[in-house]
């Protein structure tokens, strides 16, 4: 049986863990965190399947250090990474790969510190990482080919679709364009043109469920490229460019408006709104099923002329 760890059992941790126990591996999940520990233990036997939980490595035992990959999961902070990484060479065999899900560190900042960097790389899993497909892999320029391939096969066959990318650039793919939006929404926002929740929902009901079926690009292809250079020509200059977050991001998290974990965010947090999104993860794989019966256009290039 494939044999995967997983280091950090907070939200992308146990998730990542539950993914790989779906995909029939044998996890180890370490965290030095007990409480952390007890809370994934909870939410992963549900799943009846058995995870080696430990404090530290060390405590995993020799059966452990020969796994395909360990994924590191601990809060973003460098000098915790760079500790982290340290003592996943030391502790795993040389042919294990260490990959860090880092929402956005440099590979070169990682791995200072590291002897062996050509086994170390990103993988960037999306929350809820036993749902969501995308995985981004990110070789860093140490990496060896063989690596970033064996992981980018390791992914695959575990169920994931992977994004590999050819260079190195901060925010990856999804956070740029995730920001490129969002940037826009809070200038309309402030400028009055909306309120969150009208922004919210012609997302939704527009490019949000077509985004969903076809990525941006194939949808341009089917609008008409022509077109869309006309519409660019005189939107670009009227889009937001400013180059720090904006002041009313700013000022709601100074007031401790962070959304969710504080209760008020754009929306109050009520049990309404909490029960919605719990119903909404519940619906989550059929949005996936349905993404993933829209095809690929390599696979099925009449996909989208019916
Ligand atoms: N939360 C997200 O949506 C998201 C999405 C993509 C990537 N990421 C990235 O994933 C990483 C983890 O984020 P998270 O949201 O799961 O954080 P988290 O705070 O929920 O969990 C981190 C866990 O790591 C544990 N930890 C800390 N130091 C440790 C150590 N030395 N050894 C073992 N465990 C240790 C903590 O006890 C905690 O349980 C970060 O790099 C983050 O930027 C997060």
């Amino acid at each position: 049986m494939k044999k995967a760890a997983v280091i950090g059992a907070g939200v992308m941790g146990t998730r990542i863990c539950r993914h790989f126990l779906k995909a029939g591996y044998r996890v180890a999940l370490v965290d030095r965190s007990d409480e952390a520990l007890e809370k994934a233990r909870d939410f992963l036997n549900s799943l009846g399947a058995t995870v080696q939980f430990a404090i530290r490595l060390e405590a995993l035992g020799d059966d452990w250090k020969d796994v395909e990959a360990v994924f590191e999961a601990v809060p973003e902070r460098l000098e915790l990474k760079h500790q982290v990484l340290r003592d996943l060479e030391d502790f795993f065999a040389s042919e294990t790969i260490i990959a860090s899900n880092t929402s956005g560190l440099r590979t070169d900042d990682l791995i200072r510190g590291m002897t062996c960097p050509c086994r170390f790389l990103i993988a960037h899993f999306f929350n809820p990482a036993d749902l969501i497909p995308a995985v981004e892999v990110v070789p860093g320029a140490q990496t060896r080919e063989d690596v970033t391939d064996r992981m980018v096969r390791l992914l695959e066959a575990s169920g994931k679709k992977v994004a590999r990318l050819n260079t190195e650039v901060p925010g990856f793919i999804a956070n740029r364009l995730q920001h490129a939006m969002l940037r826009e929404c809070f200038h309309l926002i402030g400028s009055g043109v909306a309120d969150a929740a009208t922004i919210d929902l012609v997302t939704r009901y527009s490019i949000g469920v077509r985004l969903a079926l076809i990525g941006p690009m194939l949808q341009r292809d089917l609008n008409g490229l022509d077109t869309h250079l006309n519409i660019a020509a005189y939107l670009y200059p009227e889009l937001d460019t400013r180059q720090s977050p904006p002041d009313s991001l700013a000022a709601k998290v100074e007031a401790g408006e962070l959304g969710r974990k504080t209760g008020q965010g754009f929306y109050a947090w009520d049990a309404t709104l909490t029960q919605r999104m719990d119903e909404i993860e519940r619906l989550l794989p059929q949005v996936i099923r349905l993404a993933a019966a829209a095809g690929e256009p390599e696979e099925d290039s009449t996909c989208l002329s019916g």
